[in-house]
């Protein structure tokens, strides 16, 4: 059975990654679908071409001077098939891409282009055929994936080829309009490769060696998650663990292939397995710790409220009125708060509290802005006992006062708010106890 494997922007940003990738992929016959990114950052300091991609077009559409990101653009991918030593020749895609910038052909077709461009280069220095994401991965007019007519295309055409280069992050709609997934997307159209050639293994390589136990920029040198579910990957993707797209693990996971998240710069390192379900006893009380900021909470508070029936169906209505999602809901006896992401939310505000006020007849709203939540995940938290109280402990004891506490039904993660100014301090302390003390 083959295996797919995708290589993120960190992974293919020069000649130098891109020969690493090479090597990677020659080194097992059974790597015979690659899905490339865009060429990323090669340093902290660098831009995604992705990136530019956007800038670039929102100048060239709105008729302004678009010639220093145009030139960004073109001499990465001129340098890359240089440093390859290829004798491809870009410049006839280059011309067409360029008028229809121009021709104001849509920001999504500008950011597809970075992966369309770096798949051309991937298939020629592999020698493998190149098949344009917009054939085979579509979208019906609401700009939604149709997974079913994606899936049999990819069928068709993959089955009976060798190899092949499918650039991430794009498809098309019914009009033949390109359309992207939301940024990291490659990691989503990698898994829907992976599902339809039902593939033995989807890798995912990066940057880094393996889904680390917390984000690599707050703590130094995090320990690796050998393995992981998927419903505890989802939980830690969605609340702000990068690495995969949160939508990747959903095609792959309804044919149960594993995930393997690998470094391209230390093959060596076996990296981390995300599979369907494991006997294996996770190496620590919790898998990870993640977390995002950008929150604002509701509390209502009105006596009595637990005998009123259809409280909270009246609170929640108001939200849904104003289309406002909600993230998070614990409640007391006398309170009831509503976490909500606070850039969808300021702008209604009022229209919200006025709508609290006319439903239930709170005694009272509070508003808190500037919030932060932190999932901490676990397998193992089911079997312990006393983790919360390990999460309080660590957190008082680093002085982060803790707004709300939720434990999810499933008893797999736990979601703690706090101060946006506490959030790092918090992980801190979290991992601290957990993974370097193990107390
Ligand atoms: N829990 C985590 N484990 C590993 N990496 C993480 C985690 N949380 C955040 N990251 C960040 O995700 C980055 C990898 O994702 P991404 O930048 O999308 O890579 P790629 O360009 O290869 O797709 C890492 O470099 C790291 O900074
Ligand atoms: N290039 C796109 C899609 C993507 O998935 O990239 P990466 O694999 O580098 O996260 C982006 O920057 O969003």
């Amino acid at each position: 059975m083959p295996k797919v494997v995708k290589f993120g922007g960190s992974s293919l940003a020069s000649a130098a990654q891109f020969q690493k990738a090479g090597e990677i992929i020659r080194s097992e016959k059974s790597r015979k679908y690659v899905v490339p990114s865009a060429p990323g950052k090669q340093d902290s300091k660098d831009i995604k071409i992705t990136d530019m991609l956007y800038l670039c077009y929102e100048k060239a559409s709105s008729g302004r001077d678009y010639s220093e990101e145009w030139t960004f653009i073109t001499s990465r991918y001129e340098e890359i098939i240089s440093g390859l030593s290829l004798t491809l020749s870009l410049a006839k895609e280059f011309e067409i891409i360029r008028t229809q910038f121009e021709a104001k052909a849509g920001k999504q077709y500008a950011a597809s282009r970075g992966e369309y461009l770096n798949g051309l280069i991937m298939a020629a220095y592999l020698d493998f055929e190149f098949v344009d994401a917009a054939e085979v991965i579509f979208f019906d007019r609401e700009g939604r994936l149709d997974m079913e007519m994606t899936n049999t295309m990819l069928y068709e055409r993959l089955s009976v080829l060798p190899h092949a280069v499918v650039p991430g992050f794009y498809g098309s709609d019914p009009n033949g309009r390109i359309v992207t997934f939301s940024r990291g997307g490659s990691d989503i159209t990698g898994s829907l490769v992976a599902r339809a050639v039902h593939a033995e293994l989807y890798e995912n390589w990066t940057d880094v060696s393996g889904f680390l136990v917390t984000d690599p920029r707050i703590i130094k040198d995090p320990a690796v998650i050998e393995t992981i579910t998927y419903r505890e990957l989802r939980e830690l993707s969605y609340m702000g663990a990068t690495v995969l797209h949160e939508d990747a693990i959903f095609p792959v996971r309804s044919e149960g292939i594993p995930i393997n998240i690998r470094n391209t710069n230390r093959p060596q390192d076996p990296g981390t397995l995300i599979v369907e379900d494991t006997c294996r006893h996770p190496r620590y009380t919790i898998t990870g710790i993640a977390g995002k900021k950008g929150f604002a909470s509701v509390t209502i508070d009105k006596a009595m409220m637990n005998t009123e029936v259809g409280f909270c169906r009246k609170v929640l209505q108001v939200f849904e009125e104003n289309n406002v999602p909600i993230e998070h809901m614990p409640s007391g006896i006398d309170t009831l708060t509503v976490f909500v992401h606070q850039n969808e939310f300021e702008s209604k505000e009022q229209k919200i509290l006025a709508g609290i006020h006319r439903a239930v007849s709170p005694d009272f709203i509070e508003l808190e802005s500037d919030l932060a939540l932190i999932a901490v995940v676990g397998r193992g938290m089911r079997q312990t006992r006393g983790t919360s109280g390990r999460i309080f402990a660590a957190l008082s004891h680093a002085n982060v006062n803790v707004k709300m506490i939720d434990q999810g039904s499933s008893e797999l993660n736990i979601i703690i708010g706090v101060r946006c100014h506490d959030f790092e301090n918090a992980i801190r302390s979290i991992y601290d106890i957990f993974v370097n003390t193990q107390l």
